[in-house]
């Protein structure tokens, strides 16, 4: 059967959720499409805060990897905007001009930050805190300037200034109403968190009306109605959002304050569903994941064909992201003459909890200081429970922390995680019958965790209530992935022990959970079965994208082509080659990379065969886990300050150990005197010449994690460098976990142990047997690409546009 096309536009985390629940559910009735018009992948928004407060990383935030899209055959338009809709011929138009064709059309295009309409709010330096690119501009002026103002006091607004605090800038939030949070919070919550957020560092300029932002190019301050102002370099404005309803308005769809839908997610217009952040159900538009996932599911089933009770619209809960604010907040927040409250307010351990009641039934609730009867009173609140019957005490249990006997009377069914809307059956049931055992395994199956993370203490101490005494042994294991409760070593162990040779086999054996396994299992297993047995034959398809296609893809769906230049050293005939390959084909970019080469920027994966061919040159592996590059100084042979010959050397590495498959990627550097042009000290592997010999230096890193490499040891010969370098990426290939890079491999085995085992002769020897009988089975990738129709055919037939 041929399968219908499903476009999105927008992707993020509601839309994105659609496409998960639908894969679920059915995988074959839709070829998907989705246009982005953030430069990335599918990440987790709400873990900006916590970028900027330093606590977790960009990478970390990405919740499906390009690979995830490659491997559900969904084709992704990254930094590609839709501008039209013609929804009678049912087709898009992107910015670029790319028309794709739909039979089902989703709109899941979120919200804009709010820009105060006001003078000077077009000036450098002034932004919303939406994306990542907001985030990188947060981070970047607070290494130049030093005075921020924030716009605005809800949660946006005090997880941003917190952001900002962390990042060493002075900040000042403006907030417009007498009390912060005034939305989730009544006055004395307010207040408690005002002074909480003081002692962190917060100045607050209370009931100040901004009419203008001064600067000249860039701003300067702020301007406020009653004169008065303040100083700014940067200024973020918090102040709200607004539903991003631009194109469905422009496109005929029926647009209220939201691109208006019923209880299954349809618009008025057939053929087109919306979700999430630009869709207004109910006449409300929500702005928090929990309920945007429950449209997800709905809208899911509506398009499997599946339409049960739809979606009849949620009360949300939230909480602050800020570390020592401990606050939750439901429904109603202030008193009125129909509705009755419980407080309790104990100003000596700081703590405030309000129920709100009407007709004996919650109708709101505020806890400050003490969440832990959140789960509880939320849920009483959204079943609606009769709590004539219950008292103060029952209602406001103590502030005593999660322990084993409150999982043990919590019931089966209470919502644990709110964003997912997962219970601690759901969770249970995953522990007993996926036999998972961390936080993160219980994310992969049940999705519980994977938003704001809030939950994620609860179902630690689930998983440790259901394992009872199984547990510490099993949480102190780093599993390879939520397939399997084996770690890294376990499974490479299995493998040596059992003979096992394939992807599958081990899966079989080693008991999978899943019958395919995943994104991260894949490739690991592919690069431990490669590592354990030298002649082992790769398994292609299990490879992460870039390495898999031998390319790496580009944000806008093309690729990259960076032949060898060994130790960074060309010749006239390579370059007119370059230079006539990029003319024909029309390059989008030459560009000379970082590692000393040559780039081709911007092909089309059916054009990559064809270029290598006229190219003629071997890959330069700039996709791979594997070595990069040696980067060289001129040294001995032009420069009048080189001991050594650092290219020659260079070059005989890189041919040496190209192609090797490492956990993670290799760089080297070679430089002829400490002067270090190579800038050999933060590589993988750092070679630089003293008269009369060499130091090999390891473990640098110049990347995010910036690390100067350590001095392993001092040889006289370049025989040596190769014979210690050999043991050391052998050593490393088989001692690191996969995707960790030299400089966190040492940090966590410590310099020391590796010097160990390089040190002893008969270990350095076996490392490098090993080593280079793991080298014989390399191929040049494409050459094989270009002889076999069915690997072109397989891998670089032309994308087909969806038209
Ligand atoms: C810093 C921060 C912290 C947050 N913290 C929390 C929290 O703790 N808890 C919580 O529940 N929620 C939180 N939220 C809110 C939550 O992130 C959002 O509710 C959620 O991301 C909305 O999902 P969405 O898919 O509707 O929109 P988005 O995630 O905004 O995705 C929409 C995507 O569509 C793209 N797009 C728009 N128009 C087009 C077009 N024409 N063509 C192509 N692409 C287009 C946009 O660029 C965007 O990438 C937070 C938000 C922020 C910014
Ligand atoms: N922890 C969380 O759950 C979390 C965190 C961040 C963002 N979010 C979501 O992101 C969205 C945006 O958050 P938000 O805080 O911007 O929205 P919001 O509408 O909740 O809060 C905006 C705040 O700005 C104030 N304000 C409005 N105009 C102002 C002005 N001219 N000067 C000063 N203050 C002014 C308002 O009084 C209000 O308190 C919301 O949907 C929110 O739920 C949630
Ligand atoms: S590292 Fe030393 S030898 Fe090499 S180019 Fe620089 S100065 Fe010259
Ligand atoms: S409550 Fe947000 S991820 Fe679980």
């Amino acid at each position: 059967m041929k399968k219908k096309q499903l476009v999105m536009i927008g992707n993020g985390m509601a839309g994105v959720r659609v496409i998960e629940e639908i894969l679920k559910m059915d995988r074959e009735q839709y070829k998907i499409t989705i246009f982005g018009n953030e430069p990335h992948p599918n990440y987790n928004r709400i873990q900006l805060s916590n970028v900027l407060q330093g606590n977790t990383t960009f990478e970390e935030t990405i919740i499906n990897d390009l690979q995830w899209y490659e491997s559900n055959e969904i084709q992704l338009f990254t930094g590609e905007e839709v501008t039209q809709i013609n929804t009678d011929e049912q087709y898009v138009i992107s910015d670029i001009g790319r028309q794709v064709s739909y039979d089902e059309l989703i709109l899941a295009t979120g919200s804009l930050p709010f820009i105060l309409p006001i003078p000077g709010a077009d000036k450098k330096g002034v932004i919303g805190f939406r994306d990542i690119k907001d985030c990188v501009e947060m981070i970047q002026t607070s290494k130049k300037y030093k005075k921020a103002a924030v716009i605005g006091g809800g949660l946006l607004g005090l997880e941003a200034a917190k952001g900002l605090i962390h990042l060493g800038m002075k900040v000042d939030v403006v907030h417009l109403m007498e009390h912060l949070m005034e939305r989730q919070l009544d006055a004395v919550a307010s207040n408690m968190l005002k002074a909480e957020l003081e002692t962190q560092g917060m100045n607050f300029l209370m009931e100040k009306a901004t009419v203008e932002l001064i600067g000249t190019d860039r701003v300067e301050g702020i301007r406020f109605k009653d004169g008065t102002e303040a100083k700014a370099d940067l200024i973020v404005m918090a102040a709200g959002i607004k539903p991003n309803v631009k194109l469905a308005s422009e496109s005929g769809i029926y647009v209220n304050r939201g691109i208006v839908v019923n209880d299954f997610m349809e618009t008025n217009v057939p053929h087109v569903y919306a979700v999430g952040e630009c869709a207004e159900h109910r006449e409300v538009v929500y702005g928090l994941v929990a309920p945007l996932y429950e449209q997800g599911k709905v809208l899911a089933k509506t398009l499997c064909g599946q339409k049960e009770n739809g979606y009849k619209g949620s009360i949300t809960g939230t909480q602050l992201k800020v570390s020592d604010i401990d606050l939750f907040s439901a429904g109603e927040i202030y008193d009125d003459p129909t509705s009755k409250s419980i407080v309790v307010h104990n100003e000596y351990e700081g703590i405030y909890k309000k129920v709100l009641i009407r007709n004996d039934r919650i109708v709101g609730i505020v806890l400050y200081g003490d969440t832990k009867d959140s789960n509880r009173l939320y849920r009483m609140l959204t079943e609606k429970q009769d709590v004539s019957e219950s008292t103060t005490i029952s209602f406001l249990q103590s502030g005593e922390a999660v322990e084993s006997n409150d999982i043990a009377s919590m019931p089966n069914d209470e919502v644990v995680c709110g964003c997912n809307g997962i219970s601690k059956e759901t969770i249970v049931q995953a522990i007993k019958e996926e036999g998972v055992s961390t936080v993160e395994q219980v994310g992969g199956c049940t999705n519980a965790g994977r938003s704001c993370g809030r939950c994620k203490p609860v179902i630690q101490e689930i998983i440790a209530y259901t394992l009872g005494d199984e547990f510490t042994h099993a949480a102190e294991k780093k599993t390879v992935c939520g397939c399997t409760s084996l770690s890294r070593d376990e499974v490479v162990a299995e493998i040596q022990v059992k003979g096992l040779t394939t992807i599958k086999e081990v899966m079989n054996v080693l008991e999978w959970k899943t019958d395919e396994g995943c994104s991260k299992c894949r490739p690991a297993l592919n690069y431990f079965l490669g590592m354990v047995h030298p002649a082992y034959v790769d398994d292609r398809d299990s490879r992460l994208v870039n390495e898999k296609m031998h390319a790496n893809i580009q944000k806008d769906g093309t690729y990259s082509v960076i032949p060898r230049m060994y130790g960074g050293v060309t010749t006239a005939k390579d370059l007119r080659k370059l230079a006539d390959v990029a003319e024909k084909y029309d390059v989008q970019l030459l560009k000379i990379t970082g590692g000393q080469r040559i780039g081709l920027y911007g092909l089309e994966k059916d054009q990559l065969p064809a270029v290598w061919e006229e190219l003629g040159m071997p890959s330069g592996y700039a996709y791979g886990k594997t070595l990069r590059t040696v980067k060289t100084c001129v040294g001995a042979q032009f420069c009048r300050f080189g001991t050594q010959d650092s290219m020659s050397l260079g070059i005989e590495l890189e041919k040496r150990f190209e192609r090797l498959d490492t956990p993670h990627k290799v760089k080297m550097g070679v430089s002829a005197c400490p002067r270090n042009c190579a800038e050999a000290g933060i590589k993988d592997v750092g070679i630089v010449g003293l008269d009369g010999g060499w130091e090999i230096y390891v473990a640098g890193n110049g990347g995010t994690d910036l690390r100067a490499g350590d001095l392993l040891c001092k040889v006289k010969t370049e025989e040596e460098i190769y014979e210690i370098t050999g043991a050391f990426l052998q050593y490393y290939r088989e001692a690191a976990l996969y995707l960790e890079r030299t400089s966190t491999w040492i940090e966590r085995v410590g310099l020391d142990h590796v010097k160990d085992v390089l040190a002893n002769e008969k270990k350095r020897k076996e490392l490098n047997e090993r080593l280079n009988a793991t080298l014989a089975r390399y191929e040049e990738p494409w050459a094989r690409a270009i002889e076999e129709p069915a690997i072109r055919e397989a891998y670089y037939r032309k994308r087909e546009l969806v038209k």
